[in-house]
């Protein structure tokens, strides 16, 4: 029987030929990372066993991103646990402050993953490799320790289910209507443990950015990992980024799927997950209208440098409605960077865009952007879940930047098409 590319990325790490779903496997971890939030509930539990070495420190990558700058006494508190500890055990990927970033942004961008690697983090978007090829998934802080101290962890080989998408990315779509699309249909349960693989011409169409777009929220599916085939895109930019060898896995002609999915990408439109899950997804034109009081462009979701572009070519030469707080948050210090260098922060800036250095920031309700009772946000991030950027009673829409940034401009929920000519901002647009 055929081997999917999780099967095969778990085994040559279990040091086995063949897995099967179901069982139950010792890996070997390429890297094993957290935050600034995680890090520190890790750093204890090797304290509490009196664990005072790393296995090896190369395989270990700290960012400090959720609450950064800190934004209290005691983010700054977990931060120096984080930093410390990095000190003392000879941790050199450790990320504060200069050239860092949201972790699942910062860490692909570095090259720090390859195709083909096992990354297990203590933040559950760790999926979001899993759109270079990777095996990437996330765990709590107590397994994080668990493999700083012995380089390994086990897990259990998850079914893969198949979502193929046929046809060409319509204009306006990208990874982020994808994956709504996906989690719309299937549910926030709908992927429960298992590997999520996407194939079909317009995965391969769309760029790197949106196909990180589409695995990052494979958790929000309940799935273990996601995964795109790594083909001559991901190639020419991983190697952009590093010099390490890496191995491409490809699923088996006879590998087994628990299930499969067809979709026909030139019937999909900008969507928007509704409050107060990422399954209630609905087309932009039936939400059209919607009164909003701000909105979020950023996150390991859609803070990538083609997401600025897109809202940057909308946003040109117009304003911000008087109404909504328009807060840009470019998800690393080197996107910020290219940001300036192309004029896009200049022209976010004149439109009325509140920018800000790279953060999680609003996008867990953390700073930066909080909810008072009754607000709407349209967040360009991930999760809408009750309370999730503010108040209880305040409320999250979630979409792509271009749908973000036309209704920023109108003060509620806009399909682009209201704002801006596709024709007139393509060239600005990378799929
Ligand atoms: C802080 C961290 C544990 C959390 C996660 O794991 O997802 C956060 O990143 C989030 O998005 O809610
Ligand atoms: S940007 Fe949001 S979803 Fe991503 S790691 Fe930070 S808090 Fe979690």
């Amino acid at each position: 029987m055929g081997m999917t590319i999780t099967e095969k990325i778990i085994a040559a790490h279990a040091g086995k030929d063949y897995v099967e779903p179901g069982e139950l496997v010792t890996v070997k971890v390429d890297l094993a990372i957290a935050n600034d939030i995680t890090a520190p509930l890790a750093i204890k539990q090797l304290e509490k066993y009196g664990i005072d070495k790393v296995h090896d420190p190369n395989k270990i990558a700290l960012v400090m991103d959720h609450f950064f700058p800190p934004k209290d006494i005691l983010s700054a508190q977990q931060i120096k646990i984080s930093r410390d500890f990095a000190k003392k055990m000879g941790i050199k990927n450790y990320f504060e402050g200069q050239d860092s970033g949201v972790m699942h942004t910062l860490l692909p961008e570095k090259g720090f993953v390859v195709p083909g690697d096992l990354v297990i983090g203590a933040d559950s978007h760790t999926c979001t490799y899993g759109g270079i090829g990777a095996f990437s998934t996330g765990v709590g802080s107590t397994d994080i320790a668990y493999i700083w101290a012995t380089g390994e962890t086990w897990l259990r080989v998850p079914e893969t289910m198949k979502f193929t998408f046929y046809g060409k990315p319509q204009k306006w779509v990208g990874g982020k209507d994808f994956v709504l699309t996906v989690i719309g249909k299937i549910g926030v349960d709908g992927a429960l443990y298992k590997a999520m693989e996407y194939h079909g011409e317009a995965i391969k169409a769309l760029d790197i950015d949106n196909r990180l777009t589409i695995a990052n929220m494979a958790i929000e599916a309940g799935g273990k990992n996601a995964v795109i085939e790594a083909d001559e895109k991901t190639i020419e930019w991983v190697r952009k980024r590093t010099n390490r060898e890496f191995k491409i896995y490809k699923s088996d002609p006879d590998a087994k799927y628990c299930c499969e999915y067809e979709f026909d990408a030139n019937k999909i439109e900008p969507v928007v997950a509704c409050p107060n899950l990422p399954s209630n997804v609905k087309p932009v034109s039936e939400v059209a209208g919607t009164h909003i009081d701000q909105v979020f462009i950023g996150s390991c979701t859609n803070g990538r440098l083609s997401d600025l572009r897109i809202a940057a070519a909308i946003l040109k030469g117009k304003k911000v409605h008087p109404e909504v707080r328009c807060i840009v948050i470019p998800a690393s210090d080197q996107i910020y960077k290219q940001a300036l260098h192309e004029g896009i922060i200049e022209i976010l800036a004149d439109a009325g865009c509140l920018i800000s250095t790279s953060t999680c920031g609003p996008c867990l309700g953390g700073h930066m952007g909080i909810l008072a009772e009754g607000e709407v946000c349209l967040s360009t991030s991930n999760r809408n879940f009750v309370g999730r950027m503010g108040h209880p009673k305040s409320q999250v829409y979630l979409s792509s930047p271009a749908v973000a940034a036309a209704s920023a401009v109108l003060g509620r929920i806009a399909h682009p098409d209201e704002v801006a000519k596709y024709e007139d901002v393509e060239t600005l647009i990378t799929l």
